[in-house]
């Protein structure tokens, strides 16, 4: 058996409007739960999930959730720093938290950026589809161009209370994590070799397979 020898921990923010379902997605993912019990997070909560990527690779990942609650704002953004990815999440029965959607992609990007200056990768999270779907989210095609328009690197429709997609959502931004890490590694590695290597050197990075 090969046994993992690269090792990744990845912070990735949660955020998103009160009551959208941020804690219960974390619970799904992580503690494979789910409570129809509603409690307000105070501030904000941490919990880890560990991924074997894949035989070599393991990625850690440390989900801060975020309160959604206004009173937190200002308080909980400090909680933004270092973090290498965010899951936004809205609630596909309340159109009011797809509208503030763009107001926490913005607020984040404002904040937060990876050291070559580039935006984090963000996940859109449509959540409680089992609860049935908005108009906008019926239309796959409106929400793929929204997602562009704003710098997503995707959206989901999940279901904390199904366990619908919570995985693969997971997977797509850490790929993209995966990916830009490639990005800043060769971004910053002629600085380091240039002075003593007489040839180019190829980078390369079996996360993303690229060289
Ligand atoms: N039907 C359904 N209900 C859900 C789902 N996800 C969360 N809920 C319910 O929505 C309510 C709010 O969920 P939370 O996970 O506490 O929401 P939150 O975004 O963490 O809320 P704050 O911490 O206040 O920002 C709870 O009653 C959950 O049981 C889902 O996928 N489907």
């Amino acid at each position: 058996m090969q046994v993992p020898h690269k090792e990744h921990l990845y912070k990735l923010l949660v955020i998103g409007d009160l009551g959208v379902g941020k804690t219960s997605i974390i619970k799904r993912y992580v503690h494979q739960n789910f409570s129809s019990h509603y409690r307000a997070t105070i501030g904000v909560d941490f919990a880890l999930k560990v991924l074997h990527w894949d035989p070599e690779t393991v990625v850690r990942l440390q989900l801060w959730d975020i309160a959604g609650q206004e009173r937190f704002g200002n308080m909980t953004r400090v909680y933004y720093r270092e973090a290498m990815g965010a899951f936004i999440v809205f609630d596909v029965t309340r159109p009011a938290t797809f509208e503030a959607v763009t107001k926490w992609k913005n607020d984040l990007d404002s904040k937060l950026s990876l050291p070559n200056g580039k935006p984090v990768s963000v996940v859109l999270l449509a959540n409680k589809c089992d609860q049935g779907k908005d108009v906008l989210v019926n239309n796959g095609l409106k929400m793929d161009q929204f997602c562009k328009e704003h710098g997503f690197v995707g959206w989901f429709e999940t279901s904390a209370k199904e366990n619908i997609n919570i995985d693969e959502a997971s997977r797509c931004l850490v790929k993209h994590i995966l990916a830009n890490e490639c990005d800043l590694m060769e971004s910053i590695e002629p600085d380091i070799v240039k002075p003593h290597l007489a040839s180019p050197k190829v980078v390369s990075c079996s996360s993303c397979a690229r060289s």
